[in-house]
């Protein structure tokens, strides 16, 4: 039974990697990643400028799931450009996801020149989802941005290049996003980022649980499982099925993996559970999936891939 898969046309030993933002900070986060069984990783979030982001504490686990605000901490591009250089080196016969955000266009075209210009070989996810930066306007919401955005990217950059989303919750969003999505040689979307500026609570102490924005962050876990599930699927009905999905959102066990999949996810990628169990999450994840895929007599994701039921 394998849960190998295939995305922007490489071949990935298995189909769990770590969501951008976890495990991903730097070369000892991302050594660990690379030494568990998830089929590769991507690397935090880089800038044009390496950041500390704001101001701690701004991440908390919480019984369901997770918040946080962290602001885009990051060592920069060329750092993460270095350390994937390296480990295209030493672990040749994998692909590497380059994660990147710039706070305009211009620096999504510096950002993407410098990629360009090094000797990185995989796969870049352009982050449209940051909902932390106070001030800097989600913009994946933007959907007119969106569209400049991509016009530009697609015009200066070649390799293969997908985009992490945030959540959407409107059956016309999904409409006219896929609309805008389609018009480009996307390799795959990413969908869902945190669901957006959500509160946690001490009740005892009656403060909030995070210093950045009043306590405002965003939600991962369990609480956005449903909605990571309807955005995978709303894409994976409406886009050209040459743009691949990644499904991100809720997964904890080989279950979760399963249903993301059966949404139409060629890939799935793990945040908050990861963050809480650490890289060996990921063996416990690949053994639950294969066993789901045998229960059912399924060999190979392909057996399943978005092959979700109605009831019309
Ligand atoms: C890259 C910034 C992001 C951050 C962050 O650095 O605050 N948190 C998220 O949940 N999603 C993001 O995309």
């Amino acid at each position: 039974i394998s849960t190998e898969t295939t995305l922007a046309g490489y071949h990935f030993d298995n189909c769990f990697m770590n969501a951008a933002g976890v495990y991903c900070y730097d070369a000892a986060e991302l050594n660990q990643v690379q030494a568990s069984m998830a089929g590769t990783f991507v690397t935090k979030s880089a800038t044009v400028m390496p950041r500390s982001g704001n101001p701690e504490p701004r991440y908390q686990p919480t019984r369901l799931g997770s918040i946080n605000s962290m602001g885009l901490p990051n060592e920069g591009l060329p750092y993460y450009l270095d350390y994937v250089s390296q480990q295209q080196k030493a672990v040749p016969d994998k692909t590497y996801f380059q994660s990147i955000t710039g706070f305009n266009i211009e620096e999504d075209e510096q950002l993407l020149a410098q990629i360009s210009a090094s000797d990185f070989k995989g796969v870049v996810e352009l982050n449209l989802s940051c909902p932390n930066v106070p001030g800097k306007p989600q913009t994946g919401y933007d959907f007119e941005m969106v569209e400049r955005i991509l016009t530009r990217v697609f015009t200066v950059y070649h390799g293969p290049l997908g985009v992490k989303l945030p959540p959407y919750f409107d059956i016309v969003h999904f409409d006219q996003m896929a609309a805008i999505l389609n018009q480009f040689p996307l390799a795959f979307v990413n969908s869902v980022n945190s669901i957006g500026n959500g509160l946690k609570i001490d009740v005892a102490t009656e403060r909030v649980v995070i210093k950045p924005k009043h306590g405002f962050g965003g939600i991962g876990g369990d609480y956005i499982k449903p909605t990571a599930l309807a955005n995978v699927h709303a894409f994976y009905q409406r886009l050209n099925p040459a743009i691949q999905i990644i499904g991100t959102g809720g997964i904890k066990s080989g279950q979760d993996a399963f249903e993301h999949i059966l949404c139409g996810a060629s890939m799935v990628q793990v945040g908050t559970a990861l963050q809480k169990e650490g890289p060996i999450i990921f063996e416990r994840l690949t053994r639950e999936l294969q066993t789901s895929m045998a229960q059912k007599g399924y060999t190979k994701l392909s057996d399943f891939r978005g092959k979700l039921q109605y009831l019309d």
